[in-house]
């Protein structure tokens, strides 16, 4: 079975004289969840949007499962601060004839129970993001679109969405497709990064070639630090001092270093290797 369910060819995009999508390409398979990253005004909106049909691309072509089974909280959703979560999903239910189980909607989302029929006003930013995807998910869709879902909520709130994401592409199989400018927001939940920048597609990649892509480095501590850093002088290897270590950024030398220390009766009194962060990754390459 094909595992594609949306393959992106050259999408072109250009509002008045400025293009603010060049030649986007790449493909979505079932179940995965995908991070659109991008700085302000990479281009994510104005792709999602035209994925959604809502609006046209100037050039190129998407080929995807049927439109309708794509879902979406790309703007604001339309909520009524006077209604229940419950009418609302009935109100949406009715409105588009479908025979979904609201119950087990709202559950799905994790809407705590007491807030069903409490009015949205009333709501937090987090429960009213689980509503809009509750409604999303009214008409059994393939794929959720969600811009910016992390935007305004507490560390907690961020917590709670990505264990929702999670669960709802573990039990319903929804494939997800998620824009944010920052990387660290879907850590540990994303499965391939689509990583924007001016428009264009910087890169695409799973989470695990980017977390082989993340630079470590270690951390030295020894009885005598300037004897070690005359040998990484005089090797040629890569380093920095640091407060009371001496810092390597090529790991690949760790055995000559630790055969170099033990020979020289230096005393090692610490060593870690620190992994890049997301986050500075992100800046080192992208921004
Ligand atoms: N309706 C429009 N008319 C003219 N220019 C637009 C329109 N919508 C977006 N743009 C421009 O297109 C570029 C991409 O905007 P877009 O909103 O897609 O980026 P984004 O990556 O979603 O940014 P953000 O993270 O700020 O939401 C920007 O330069 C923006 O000013």
């Amino acid at each position: 079975m094909n595992r594609v369910i949306l393959s992106l060819k050259n999408i072109n995009k250009t509002y008045g004289k400025e293009q603010v999508l060049h030649n986007i390409s790449f493909d979505i398979e079932r179940g995965e969840i995908c991070g659109l990253i991008g700085e302000n005004g990479a281009g994510k909106t104005t792709l999602m949007r035209i994925l959604l049909g809502l609006i046209r691309a100037d050039k190129g072509e998407i080929e995807s499962v049927s439109q309708h089974k794509i879902g979406s909280i790309i703007e604001s959703p339309a909520l009524y601060p006077n209604l229940t979560g419950r009418q609302h999903l009935q109100y949406y239910k009715t409105r588009f004839g479908l025979k979904t189980d609201i119950t087990k909607m709202l559950e799905l989302v994790h809407l705590p129970e007491p807030s069903w029929d409490r009015k949205v006003k009333n709501y937090s930013l987090g429960m009213k993001q689980r509503l809009s995807i509750a409604i999303a998910l009214l008409d059994n869709p393939e794929l959720i679109i969600l811009d910016e879902p992390v935007n305004g909520l507490d560390p907690q709130g961020i917590s709670d969405l990505r264990k929702m994401i999670l669960n709802l592409r573990d039990q319903l199989g929804v494939t997800f497709l998620i824009s944010s400018h920052i990387l660290s927001e879907l850590e540990f939940i994303t499965d391939k990064y689509i990583i924007m920048k001016k428009g264009k597609i910087l890169n695409v990649m799973s989470s695990k070639e980017l977390a082989n892509d993340l630079s470590e480095k270690i951390f030295l501590k020894t009885s005598c630090n300037q004897i070690l850093k005359m040998f990484l002088e005089e090797e040629g290897i890569d380093h920095f001092e640091q407060g009371d270590y001496l810092v390597v950024t090529e790991k690949e030398r760790l055995m000559a270093i630790l055969e170099y220390s033990i020979g020289s009766n230096l005393v090692i009194q610490d060593i870690y290797i620190k992994k890049e962060r997301f986050e500075d990754y992100y800046l080192r390459n992208i921004i």
